[in-house]
């Protein structure tokens, strides 16, 4: 048997950054910048009043001053503020020359001919000044920095249209299994409804990838071979579950295992023991054949999928999402094979198993925040000892 450690390595060896391409805005979201990006111009662009009220001389109030002017956000011709002079001025407008503070209007009477200012000011008040956040010419994201809400107002905020990055990867989810029905559909003897094309697609979105669920086809290699042809040209990556273990009906080892670029094999695991992988068609489109058992799929697709999605998308992939708790329970695990037990992780620093750990237990599953580990050499746990935690 492989262990997880290398099957992961030739997972990560294979895929590979997706190339960099120019897109627009409304579609960068989830993508991983390709470029630093920097601003032409300084920001804010000019001083610029903080608050609505009265731009003015500090040394002239407390008093009353003649209000010369008024000047809305986007103005742009401006009278200067002479001495003993204001302008109404609003948040966002540029600071008219000559005045050197903005009295909030909280603090006048609100005056539109003239204005009673009834306290000190202090030189700079509420002026928001030219560069005070970002330098012209300065870097504002740096290049491997995935585009969410905030970095995409900045990319926006420097004037850009259109930014190079790495697209988020296109992965089609594709079910196999005679056994299968669309949830909805009612079930006839020896069937179940298909749950992990939904699984799979939601945590291919979940890690930051777009998923297409291709849905279930049943147990005819030809058939799924006929579909991986369809969407083998919109994909950069295909995930397959079921059909890969040593049953009579394994469509999945059917169809690839002969094309000699998909490689079936036991990894050291629990649950997920049966794994595929390789690589289909002249682009050498990366194939993740899981385990049918549904927790086994799920639990795949962290362990591999996953840090090949960040490095399709150019994100480093040994990021570590482990976590040291106490146990609170005593746990087994098979000699020889590294388990993934369901548990849930508390704030208090422990981690209990959920009941169920079977691997066709998807309603334990679906109630865990965690993978316990037990390393491949350890059979019993005793309670209360010191565990790593992935969490979920
Ligand atoms: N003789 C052996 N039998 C099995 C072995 C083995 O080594 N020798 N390995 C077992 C392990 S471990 C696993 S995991 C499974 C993997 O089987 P397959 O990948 O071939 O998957 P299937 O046989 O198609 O299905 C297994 C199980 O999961 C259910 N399933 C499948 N797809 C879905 C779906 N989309 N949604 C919900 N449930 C699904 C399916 O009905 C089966 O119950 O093999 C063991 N057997
Ligand atoms: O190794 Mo299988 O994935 O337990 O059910």
């Amino acid at each position: 048997m492989r262990s997880v450690d290398a099957h992961l390595a030739d997972i990560l060896a294979t895929v590979r950054p997706l190339a960099p391409l120019e897109l627009e805005l409304e579609r960068a979201l989830g993508t991983t910048l390709a470029e630093d990006v920097s601003s032409p111009v300084p920001l804010p662009p000019f001083d610029n009043s903080a608050m609505d009220g009265y731009a003015v001389r500090a040394e002239d109030v407390p008093g009353t001053l003649p209000v010369i002017d008024d000047v809305a956000a986007g103005s742009d011709e401006l009278r200067a503020v002479g001495p003993g002079h204001s302008v109404r001025i609003m948040t966002g407008a540029p600071m008219p020359a000559g005045a050197d503070s903005v009295v909030p209007v909280e603090w006048t009477d609100g005056g539109t001919v003239s204005v009673q200012i009834n306290r000190d000011v202090p030189v700079g008040n509420a002026i928001r000044r030219a560069g005070e956040d970002v330098q012209a010419g300065e870097v504002v994201l740096k290049a491997g920095t995935v585009i969410g809400p905030a970095q995409l107002g900045i990319i926006a905020g420097v004037g850009r249209r259109r930014v190079w990055v790495r697209p988020q990867p296109r992965v089609v989810v594709i079910s196999t299994g005679a056994e299968l029905v669309e949830p909805g559909a009612p079930l006839a003897r020896g069937q179940i409804w298909d749950s992990n094309s939904y699984t799979l697609t939601a945590a291919v979105r979940e890690a930051g990838a777009e998923g297409f669920r291709a849905g279930s086809v049943g147990d005819d290699p030809a058939v799924l071979l006929d579909q991986l042809d369809t969407h083998l040209m919109r994909a950069d990556a295909i995930i397959t579950s079921g059909g890969v273990s040593m049953g009579a009906y394994e469509p999945v080892k059917e169809a690839l295992a002969p094309l000699g670029t998909v490689r079936f094999e036991k990894v050291a695991m629990q649950p997920g023991m049966p794994q595929g992988f390789g690589v289909l068609g002249d682009d050498r489109v990366p194939i993740f054949a899981l385990p049918g058992n549904p927790v086994s799929s799920f639990v795949s697709f962290m362990l591999f999928v996953r840090p090949a999605l960040d490095k399709m998308r150019g994100l480093p992939t040994d990021t570590s999402r482990t976590v040291t708790a106490y146990v609170t329970g005593s746990l087994r695990s098979p000699a020889g094979r590294r388990s993934y037990l369901r548990g849930v992780l508390a704030s208090d620093g422990t981690v209990s198993p959920v009941h169920g750990q079977g691997s066709h237990q998807l309603a334990a599953l679906a109630s865990a925040n965690a993978l316990i580990v037990v390393p491949e050499d350890v059979t019993e746990v005793p309670g209360g000892s010191s565990v790593e935690v992935i969490r979920l």
